[in-house]
């Protein structure tokens, strides 16, 4: 199993290209189940969970072509994939492939919406907390659904005639109910106002991308969405949307390890306040033509406090990272989790690296330490796994991140990305 070696100490100067979003593109992927006609999205991210979702979308007939990689000078380069979907060709997702990618189990509004019926296996996914699918089921149910659990899988039934539109608020902001609301009410018939819906910058992505196809949605990125029915949705060409959380994390790399970067191919529109709380803990950050540019030099990092909540709140896929900036600083800060409960694995783990960390509840204390000192880590979940590469970045000596495929599962060439930055970060096979 591949581990990645990193020998801290060293500032970052330089470029770093930010691929597409995974959490756009996957349910940008997902859309193409809902036409017959050919879905091409451009700036798809080369990710594991990427991978893994063209094998599901396979499964259910989807035809995919990945145009040739475009290379630039400075590194980056974006796919384009074609999907095609000309009929679904099994309506079951089962439990061997779901159960590697929670957002596989978003295919349960296009199956629904186009066919009338889905059998979709109860999702897995990163260890961060229980995870439930009760907002997935009762949205479904009031467009129409029979929603049946089974042997582990959730069995779907549309009415005659297909889903109905409807009124329908959520007791609580998901973003995965959210996008399949917003895939199964673009098919359903009539309007559907979906109430307390998620803001994300991705749900606003997927819906542009819908009514590229010819869906009719209006309210995308505010809390009130509605949709009005449509009965076919066609092709469409989409560029995904830049990943706000590697754009966020390689920001707190710079902030973490000093020196002078400028980010690029990102919009940190969708960042205010995670980019709010870097300049806080002393980072200078301007705005360039093609991103932001990164600079800490010689300043102590300050201790700030952040509290995660859904968009436009701190991000949660940025808690663990802006926790391996505070190990730094010079008092102590305060990280509460209010997203997920048990979203606190990497603690234990920035510890082996010399961090002071007290948990109490959902409320992380981090007594900031002059020297973090490297050893070997493990990995535990995607965003944890950045958060000890961060630390790493920082730390006297040599970190070794053990199970790395959570990293592949959100980090596009993040050796490469560091390296060409001065960072002695490399992947080492075994
Ligand atoms: C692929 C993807 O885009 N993943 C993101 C998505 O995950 P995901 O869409 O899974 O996260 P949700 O927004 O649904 O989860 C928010 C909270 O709602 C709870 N919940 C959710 C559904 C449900 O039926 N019942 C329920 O109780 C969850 O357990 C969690 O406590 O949004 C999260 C919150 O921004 C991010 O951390 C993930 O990176
Ligand atoms: C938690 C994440 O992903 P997922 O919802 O796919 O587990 C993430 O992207 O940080």
């Amino acid at each position: 199993m591949d581990r990645i070696r990193i020998v801290g100490g060293r500032p970052l100067h330089g470029i770093i290209p930010i691929s597409g979003a995974k959490n756009a593109a996957l349910p940008l992927m997902i859309a193409s189940l809902m036409t017959s006609d050919t879905l091409t999205l451009e700036n798809v991210p080369h990710l594991a969970d990427v991978e893994q979702l063209i094998r599901i979308l396979g499964n259910h007939g989807v035809d995919v072509s990945v145009n040739g990689r475009r290379e630039h000078q400075d590194g980056s380069y974006a796919r384009t994939i074609h999907f095609t979907c000309r009929t679904i060709a099994d309506l079951t997702a089962p439990y061997e492939l779901v159960s590697k990618m929670r957002a596989s189990f978003w295919v349960i509004g296009p199956l629904l919406a186009r066919e009338g019926q889905a059998r979709v296996s109860l999702p897995g996914g990163c260890a961060i907390g229980t995870r439930p699918v009760d907002l997935f089921l009762e949205s479904l149910k009031a467009l129409g659904a029979e929603m049946e659990i089974d042997g582990g899988y959730v069995n779907a039934r549309a009415p005659k005639g297909g889903l109905i539109g409807a009124r329908y608020t959520f007791p609580k902001v998901s973003v995965g109910a959210t996008h399949v609301m917003l895939m199964a009410a673009s098919l359903a018939r009539g309007t559907t106002v979906i109430g307390n819906a998620a803001r994300e910058p991705e749900v606003v992505d997927l819906a542009n991308c819908l009514n590229a196809m010819g869906a009719k949605i209006t309210g995308q990125g505010t809390s009130t969405i509605t949709v009005e029915g449509v009965s076919l949705l066609s092709g469409a060409r989409h560029r995904v949307m830049p990943d706000r959380i590697e754009t966020g994390t390689y920001a707190m790399a710079v902030a973490m390890t000093g020196g002078d970067v400028e980010i690029v191919d990102t919009d940190t529109t969708y960042l205010e306040t995670a980019i709010e709380a870097i300049r806080r803990a002393g980072a200078e950050i301007t705005r360039t033509e093609r991103g932001i540019r990164v600079r800490r030099n010689g300043e102590l990092l300050k201790p700030v406090d952040v509290v995660t909540d859904p968009y436009p709140g701190f991000p949660t896929d940025l808690q663990a990272q802006f926790m391996g900036l505070m190990t730094r600083s010079s008092g102590a800060s305060h990280i509460t989790e209010t997203i997920f409960e048990n979203r606190f694995m990497h603690v234990q783990e920035l510890a082996r690296l010399g961090a002071k960390i007290t948990l109490n509840g959902q409320t992380a204390r981090i007594e900031g330490v002059e020297r973090l000192k490297g050893a070997p880590v493990m990995a535990t979940d995607l965003r944890a796994s950045v958060s000890l590469v961060i630390a790493g970045l920082a730390a006297e000596g040599e970190t070794v991140v053990s199970r790395v495929y959570h990293l592949d599962r959100g980090f596009e060439r993040l050796e490469e990305k560091l390296t060409r930055c001065g960072a002695i970060v490399e992947r080492v096979s075994e």
